[in-house]
């Protein structure tokens, strides 16, 4: 076990610049099947990140039907979903595979179905491999929904003995 938490403090040395080359192979590498981002067709919400120049990710999003709540509102659990997934995508553009340790959102306005969305996230400070980050969701230029979280970095899948997940 201490190995594993030397390893992981390492990880979190490796600091580089954000970019979208990176994000898309941490992606391809951890997230091929995952049910927020992963491949058309898996019945996922089928999300597609780009990173900007200033390292923050974003995708747009359109609201189905089939995700509502209440009559014609989008459900919590997939507005927490988005934000999530959104954190996950800005930390892979910084070279950083993590888990989701703590995630608190605020409800602040409904968001419509039949209606699209705009999912931002943003890395804010780490403190050894716990990492903070933001994430917003707007609609129709309202920011309806926002997030802070805690990521806990991992070396690498294959560095984890079995269990570990
Ligand atoms: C059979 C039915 C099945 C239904 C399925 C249910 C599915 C699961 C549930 C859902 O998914 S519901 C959909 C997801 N949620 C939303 O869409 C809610 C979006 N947010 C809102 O509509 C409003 O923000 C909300 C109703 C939560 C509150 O609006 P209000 O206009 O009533 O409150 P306002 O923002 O004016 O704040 C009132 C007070 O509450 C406080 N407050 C609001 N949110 C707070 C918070 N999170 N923490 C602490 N305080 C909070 C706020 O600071 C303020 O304090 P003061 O009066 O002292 O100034």
């Amino acid at each position: 076990m201490t190995s594993i938490i030397r390893d992981i403090r390492m990880a979190t040395h490796i600091t580089i610049a954000a970019t979208e080359q990176t994000r898309k192979s941490l992606q391809s590498q951890f997230h091929s099947h995952c049910h927020a981002c992963g491949m058309p067709g898996s019945g996922g919400l089928d999300l597609h990140f780009v990173t900007d120049s200033d390292g923050n990710v974003a995708t747009d999003w359109f609201c189905p039907g089939n995700c509502q709540s209440y009559e014609g509102i989008l459900h919590g659990g997939v507005i927490a979903t988005l934000l999530d997934s959104a954190m996950v995508h800005a930390l892979f553009a910084r070279g950083i595979v993590a888990h989701t340790a703590e995630l608190r959102v605020r409800y602040r306005r409904p968001v419509r179905i039949e209606n699209s969305v705009r999912v931002t996230a943003c890395t804010q400070s780490h403190t050894g491999p716990l990492h903070l980050t933001s994430a917003t969701l707007i609609q129709d230029g309202v920011p309806c929904a926002t997030a802070r979280a805690k990521f806990m970095a991992v070396p690498s899948s294959a560095a984890l003995p079995e269990g570990l997940f």
